[in-house]
């Protein structure tokens, strides 16, 4: 991966080693290359623009406001799914006529803020969803472009929590129901039905599951322009996977090749939604060995990252190569388990896993954490957020300050109560 080299046995994001970082922010700290995010960039868009598809980051990998802002430089418009992830994806300067809202519970307050800001496109999960979104622009005044997204019944072939084009997921309306929709939408002021969208999951590796399901798109987008609907664009949902293990990943060349065959001569606008794909490798969470305990069946390798930092590894059996920043050659020393202090046994970053011999006080990295990693974290066990760093080539900065540990006794308070 671009970003990250080994220089003097050593490992540094572009150049910067992490040593230097470690020892300046602390550890555990989120390390984040610009020059990885913009090359990651750079690939998709170039693959994408004979296809013409705009690229939508999703903010949720990495809601970082300095990670959005780089990325709206490049040239990406977001995709949010929240009150928060719109406000910061404006914050960062994204044009609001960039910006998509899914989500299958947007809020009124959220249609609202989301209206007033005069975003791109909604996409609408149900009817009730619909009903509602007309409801609130109405008494602005205001008209909602809406996408209806859709569930193609695509399996995705990737972990179950994170595959949402099946039938049984909570997303989106059978894509059979389209006409229906478009219909409901055609009678209601205050929406205008512009769009089809589906995101059938995340981490994929295999990408027929993307062709079935523009093959689905394309029926429905010719029925329904059959039919005399102001269709005018697609938007083909995110989910590119990456190589955990160090493998290539997915090519977007290959995607944009599926896109051109399947659905390039719909005159459509299109769109895409990565997340992962545009940030995940360019990542590393760093941490330090607090120590190394030899347990009746297992060494533990017991580091001062935790389950609450980087939640992937417990919560969906996420495998992240990890690998000491220093004497980066050594020989493996057998499997171990590496573990956070946290007070459960599902708190592992890896299990079973090839290690040097590590010693107390050693800085690991653990690979791929640029996407859900900081943004899934907690303060569970009154552990602070960890801090991120963003370098860009001889330059580092901190792009979120360490939480101190104030923060986490100042947000409660003595009850004040309210009734009798
Ligand atoms: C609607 C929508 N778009 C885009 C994404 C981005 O996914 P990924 O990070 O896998 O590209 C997601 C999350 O899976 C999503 O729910
Ligand atoms: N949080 C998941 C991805 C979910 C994508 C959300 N739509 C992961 O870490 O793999």
């Amino acid at each position: 991966m671009q970003g990250f080299e080994i220089r003097d046995g050593a490992l540094a994001v572009e150049n910067v080693p992490l040593t230097t970082i470690a020892e300046q922010v602390g550890t555990p700290v989120f390390v984040y290359s610009a020059g990885a995010i913009r090359a990651r960039y750079r690939a998709l868009s170039d693959a994408l623009a004979p296809v013409g598809a705009a690229i939508h980051y999703a903010v949720k990998a990495n809601s970082n406001q300095a990670v959005i802002s780089l990325l709206r430089e490049m040239g990406a418009g977001a995709d949010v799914v929240s009150g928060g992830e719109l406000a910061r994806a404006l914050a960062a300067g994204v044009p609001a006529d960039r910006i998509v809202f899914a989500g299958v519970g947007k809020t009124r307050e959220e249609m609202a803020a989301a209206l007033d800001a005069g975003i791109h496109l909604f996409n609408i999960e149900s009817e009730p969803e619909l009903e509602m979104l007309a409801e609130v622009a109405r008494s602005k005044g205001a008209t909602a472009r809406v996408g209806l997204r859709v569930n193609p019944d695509v399996d995705a072939k990737t972990h179950a929590k994170i595959t949402t084009g099946k039938a049984e997921n909570k997303f989106g309306v059978p894509i059979e129901r389209a006409p229906v929709f478009f219909a409901r939408a055609a009678e209601l002021d205050g929406v205008e039905a512009v769009a089809l969208s589906a995101h059938i999951g995340s981490q994929l590796l295999d990408l027929e599951p993307y062709r079935q399901t523009y093959v689905r798109l394309r029926e429905m987008a010719l029925a329904l322009r059959a039919e005399g609907y102001g269709l005018t664009q697609l938007d083909l949902g995110g989910g590119l996977g990456i190589g955990y293990h160090g493998q290539e990943g997915p090519d977007p060349q290959a995607l944009a090749a599926i896109i051109r065959e399947e659905l390039g001569d719909l005159g459509l606008e299109l769109a895409v939604e990565p997340g992962r794909w545009l940030v995940g490798a360019a990542g590393v969470l760093l941490a330090r060995v607090i120590l190394v305990k030899q347990g009746v069946t297992k060494r533990h390798v017991v580091v001062d990252a935790a389950m609450n930092d980087l939640i992937r590894p417990t919560l969906y059996d996420g495998y992240h190569r990890i690998q000491p920043v220093t004497g980066c050659d050594r020989p493996d020393a057998g499997p171990a388990d590496v573990v956070g202090p946290i007070c459960e046994s599902g708190d592992y970053l890896a299990k079973d896993r090839p290690l040097p011999a590590v010693e107390a006080g050693e800085l690991l990295a653990v690979r791929d954490a640029g996407a859900y990693g900081a943004v899934m974290s907690s303060t569970y066990n009154a552990r602070p957020l960890a801090p991120e760093v963003l370098v860009d080539g001889d330059r580092w900065a901190v792009i979120r300050p360490r939480q101190p540990v104030e923060a986490l006794i100042g947000l409660d308070r003595v009850p004040d109560w309210i009734g009798r």
